[in-house]
């Protein structure tokens, strides 16, 4: 590359920094929950560049917390100690047997990314629900099926997220809550998500996911739906327009939006950098939903 070049590359860059500051001005200081989903945790490459995405988040001043997933890995290692998973109305029916392998399994993916945070040269804190006490649930009820250790969030208690993110460490959070019994409960990872951004009325609450967001019809890539206010949303789920995994998703966006998260987005967890191209353009990518509409 010759002088000139250099000096244009430069220019470019310096104008894609120039543009970012009214977005890193305006989410300065702000909470912003990440739910990271199994779904879209494909490869070790791609969870790296979506923690260094997390960790420059960080570095510009935001107070970033992530929550994960790790469904498909449970279920891997549920398959290899001999089981067949089993689900109920999208949540993992846990036997004590169940529920020993998802700790193990929540514990390595939470690990894992705390390392790739410390690569990145953030400093991570990896945690569960039970540390601290941070999450109390109940046994989730289900009419005419018992799920077992399956929680469902009662309270979040957030001193010890505030004192670690007042620390600048941001917290790692694997969906495990303690019962009443004090055992382990696994808690669905979007239900914490929404349980932890509502409970520290975070600024946003991004899921990552393996879809680029809310379609009409998932079939036909035209529907994709960019923005959607609270009665859109409601609307959606009671014509059955969404289905599968984005069903409690969509009802965890509404949910936290009524408890007082201003944004909430759904991304393509797959596309490099979509955080990036979220926070710090206008249009944003994936689906957003709001209280009200824009316009
Ligand atoms: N209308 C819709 N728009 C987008 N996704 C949909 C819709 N209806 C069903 N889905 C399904 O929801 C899935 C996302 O949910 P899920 O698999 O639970 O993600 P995660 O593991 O990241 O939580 C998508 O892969 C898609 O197949
Ligand atoms: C009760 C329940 O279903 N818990 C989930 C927790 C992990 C999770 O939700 O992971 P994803 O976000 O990757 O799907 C499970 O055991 O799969």
């Amino acid at each position: 590359m010759n002088q000139a070049e250099q000096i244009e590359q430069s220019k470019q860059k310096a104008e894609v920094l120039t543009e970012a500051l009214p977005y890193i001005r305006r989410f300065n200081n702000c909470y912003v929950v990440v739910k990271y989903g199994g779904s879209a945790m494909k490869d070790k490459e791609l969870q790296k560049s979506v923690i260094r995405d997390v960790a420059l988040l960080k570095l510009i001043g935001m107070k970033p917390i992530i929550v994960h997933g790790g469904g498909k890995e449970i279920s891997k290692w549920v398959r290899m100690s001999g089981k067949e998973p089993e689900f109920y109305h999208g949540l993992r029916v846990t036997d004590k047997d169940t529920m020993e392998v998802a700790e193990m399994v929540l514990f390595k993916v939470n690990q894992e990314l705390v390392a790739m945070m410390a690569e990145a040269g953030v400093k991570a804190v990896g945690l569960s629900g039970k540390d601290a006490e941070m999450i109390h649930v109940t046994k989730k009820e289900m009419p005419g099926k018992d799920l077992g250790y399956v929680g469902e969030v009662k309270s979040v208690d957030t001193e010890l997220l505030e004192a670690l993110i007042e620390d600048d460490f941001v917290p790692v959070i694997s969906p495990i809550g303690l019962g009443d019994d004090f055992e382990p409960y696994n808690i669905n990872a979007d239900d914490t998500a929404c349980a932890v951004a509502s409970a520290l009325n975070a600024e946003k609450l991004v899921f990552l996911t393996d879809i680029e967001g809310v379609f009409v019809d998932p079939e036909d890539k035209s529907t994709l739906i960019s923005e959607m206010d609270l009665a859109q949303a409601r609307e959606f789920i009671e014509k059955g327009v969404v289905g599968g995994g984005m069903l409690p998703k969509l009802q965890n966006c509404i949910e936290a939006i009524e408890k007082g998260v201003a944004r909430v987005h759904v991304l393509d967890g797959r596309v490099p950098h979509c955080l990036l191209l979220e926070f710090f353009t206008e249009k944003g990518v994936g689906t957003a939903i709001l209280k009200e509409p824009l316009f």
